[in-house]
């Protein structure tokens, strides 16, 4: 029969009590079956045999009363002080304990089974599959190092260099004796194929662990994880990738990108240094040249952090204003309640000198990287660039419909708060990621013409008619790729009326029925309507919620469908975030500098076998001694390890004295219990 390695533990074995219990498992080395083994003790034998309870947790609690063997490393020690005894009880397996003498040979001079009890250990029987025994009548009963006699009692060839994880592990594993050569595998059922994983065991190819970082992506570089060809595809469905784990490439760069945007700073920017509580402002200004045209004052926006909160956000500053009637300000409030996905929340406003005039300050939430949409279709990197011909649609009607719910959105909030948008501009209305549009510069028109919406051109009704009207406007600037549509207040109704046929032509007939509603009768629209007291506003946005029903449904629709698939990456990053926690423990247990010097601290009981998984984990080597670096591995033995699965794992000391079968389960045990008693001892 094939030889196991004599200190292999076999719990559940017939050597081997194996209740999963703790305690039972913590028992004194009892031999396989008493009726046999007991006539073969020799009490002058056993005390020369060092008790496994020792071996495995580092003393044992039935020293003294009535376990028979040796529990001392050390023969000399025996003549301690109890104090130092017990002192040295739990120095004494470290690196110059001797081998380890499996209790039966040395007991009986007899060949029996290696019974080591592990602490918890709840492995199953290792029942070798090699149908020929493999017995040597002239074998010395001595202990036989795994790693000298292969399943053959043959040298293994790759025993010169101890691969780590596999050598012993082939002399188990149920094909090895068929198949002796010295590509070994370790002992591990074999799950998941990790499809891509392979450029990670190519060590010339690990970009994971990669040193060289580009020096100018700070703090982050965020291609850490960006796939490598070749791409494996058709996986199977058990198949994963290594980018199957992660969050998808882009929406981590997305995000990436967003935060290094939020931390951007300019040492030396001619700003100043401070605003109120705002600081290291960073203009976000794409248009250099003055611009007066929305507000009738030239306005520059910045990014700043508030030192209140130690959040950032967008103060745009309209130059040259000074503030007349304070009572004007105090409308920041109203606006600073609502809120709504579809508009960037208003937060403060106030004057500062801090430029050298009279300036005033409105705060707002600060969207990193977002772009405007006169930029994102009508600027010089226009994101929809209009056809050869220019006879097809450039803008996807999707995203025509998408922009008009969520500003239709915003506009029934504002509206319902009795506030109106007023500025409904190209150049104010910002992209914060795809198709996510917010009006940009609400409330500052209420600050500097004032609010008190006392009837005629300025009535809430008359303003809410110019919202929908400029509505109109901004979509259909957007449809015919015509800015002048929307940046020109005054533009012709012919010029409307044509291009509305042309919308009519290339969008659906219900695009161009809303986009008439919006743009229609707009001479009762703004100073006609309130004027004479009998007119009812024409147009209402709650008219206009109804006529674009279907589509806020498909918005809301694929909204939904966005936020699964944002929920299912979390899911990605949360398994993530299991393992993190994970490594954290182990680095906080394995290799402790106060126990440098104790060796026994690390050498015995559960933190042995973190030791030693820590090794089957990270520092397997291949058939060639080149360290495998296969993160595939990895994760599957944490995730394993995390969930506690019953699988058991063989564990091979370095000096491939020691192997170890345990479950994860028992790792598990292990590393909650080695970190309850860390935590306890710091705290
Ligand atoms: N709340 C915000 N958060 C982050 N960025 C913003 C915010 N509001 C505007 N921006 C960005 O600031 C930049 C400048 O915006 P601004 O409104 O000044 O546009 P502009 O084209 O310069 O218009 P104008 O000609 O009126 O100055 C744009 O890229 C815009 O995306």
């Amino acid at each position: 029969m094939l030889k196991q390695p004599a200190s292999a533990v076999a719990p559940g074995s017939a050597s081997s009590p194996n209740t999963g219990d703790k305690s039972t498992s913590e028992s004194p080395v009892k031999p396989a079956s008493s009726e046999v083994r007991q006539p073969s003790i020799n009490p002058g034998k056993q005390s020369q045999t060092l008790c496994r309870n020792i071996l495995i947790h580092g003393y044992c609690k039935f020293e003294n009363s009535g376990c028979i063997f040796r529990h001392d490393t050390n023969p000399v020690q025996q003549q301690q002080s109890p104090t130092a005894k017990s002192e040295s009880a739990k120095k004494r397996l470290n690196v110059d304990s001797p081998s380890f003498m499996p209790g039966s040979i040395a007991a009986g001079g007899v060949v029996t089974k290696a019974s080591l009890s592990v602490p918890s250990a709840d492995s199953a029987i290792f029942v070798p599959r090699m149908s020929t025994p493999v017995s040597d009548p002239n074998q010395s009963p001595s202990y036989t190092s795994p790693a000298t006699v292969d399943a053959y009692g043959q040298k293994p060839i790759i025993n010169s260099q101890f691969v780590h994880g596999y050598s012993p592990i082939a002399q188990m594993a149920p094909h090895v004796g068929v198949d002796p050569s010295p590509v070994q595998q370790p002992i591990q059922t074999p799950t998941y194929e990790y499809g891509s994983m392979g450029q990670y065991a190519q060590p010339s190819q690990d970009i994971y662990y990669q040193q060289a970082q580009p020096a100018h992506y700070q703090p982050l570089n965020y291609h850490l994880y960006a796939p490598l060809p070749p791409h494996k595809v058709n996986l199977l469905p058990y198949q994963r990738t290594v980018q199957g784990f992660f969050l998808s490439d882009n929406l981590r760069e997305e995000l990436q990108r967003k935060t290094e945007a939020s931390l951007q700073i300019l040492p030396t920017s001619g700003l100043p240094d401070a605003l109120d509580v705002y600081y290291s402002l960073v203009p976000l200004d794409t248009n250099t040249e003055k611009s007066s045209r929305v507000f009738g004052y030239a306005s520059w926006i910045y990014k700043a952090f508030s030192k209140s909160d130690g959040n950032t956000y967008a103060l745009r500053r309209l130059e040259g204003f000074k503030l007349t009637d304070e009572k004007a300000i105090a409308t920041v409030q109203q606006w600073r309640r609502l809120s709504n996905a579809g508009m960037v929340t208003l937060f403060e406003a106030f004057t500062t000198r801090a430029f050298g005039d009279n300036s005033i300050i409105f705060v707002y939430d600060y969207h990193p990287l977002s772009s405007t949409l006169f930029d994102t279709h009508f600027g010089p990197d226009a994101r929809y660039p209009m056809s050869r011909n220019g006879s097809s649609p450039v803008v996807p009607e999707q995203v025509v419909w998408s922009y008009i719910v969520q500003l239709s959105s915003a506009l029934k909030t504002i509206h319902s708060a009795n506030l109106a948008a007023r500025v409904l501009d190209a150049s104010k209305v910002i992209l914060t990621s795809k198709m996510r549009v917010r009006l940009s510069a609400v409330g500052i028109m209420d600050v500097i013409s004032g609010n008190d919406y006392n009837g005629g051109a300025n009535s809430i009704q008359a303003l809410h008619q110019d919202d929908l009207y400029n509505l109109g406007r901004l979509i259909l600037s957007i449809v015919c790729n015509n800015h002048a549509i929307s940046t020109n207040a005054n533009v012709p109704q012919q010029v409307i009326a044509k291009s509305l046929e042309y919308a009519g032509r290339s969008y659906s007939v219900g695009l161009k029925a809303a986009l008439a509603y919006l743009l229609g009768n707009n001479v009762v629209s703004a100073g006609s309507v309130g004027k004479d007291g009998l007119k009812e506003p024409v147009k209402n946005i709650d008219e206009f919620l109804r006529i674009i029903a279907p589509h806020i449904q498909q918005s809301f629709n694929s909204s939904l469908h966005y936020q699964d698939i944002l929920e299912s990456e979390l899911c990605k990053e949360l398994e993530n975030g299991r393992l993190v926690r994970l490594l954290c423990k182990f680095n906080f247990i394995n290799e402790r500098p106060e126990y440098d010097h104790d060796s026994a601290w690390s050498e015995t009981g559960d933190r042995y076998l973190l030791k030693l998984f820590r090794d089957y984990v990270f520092h397997q080597n291949d058939e060639n001694g080149r360290p495998v670096t296969d993160l595939g591995h990895v994760l599957r033995c944490l995730n394993k390890l995390d969930a506690a699965v019953d699988e058991k794992v063989m564990l091979v000391s370095r000096d491939e004295q020691s192997c170890l079968i345990v479950s994860y389960k028992e790792l598990k045990n292990c590393v909650d219990a080695v970190f309850r008693d860390l935590s306890r001892s710091n705290g």
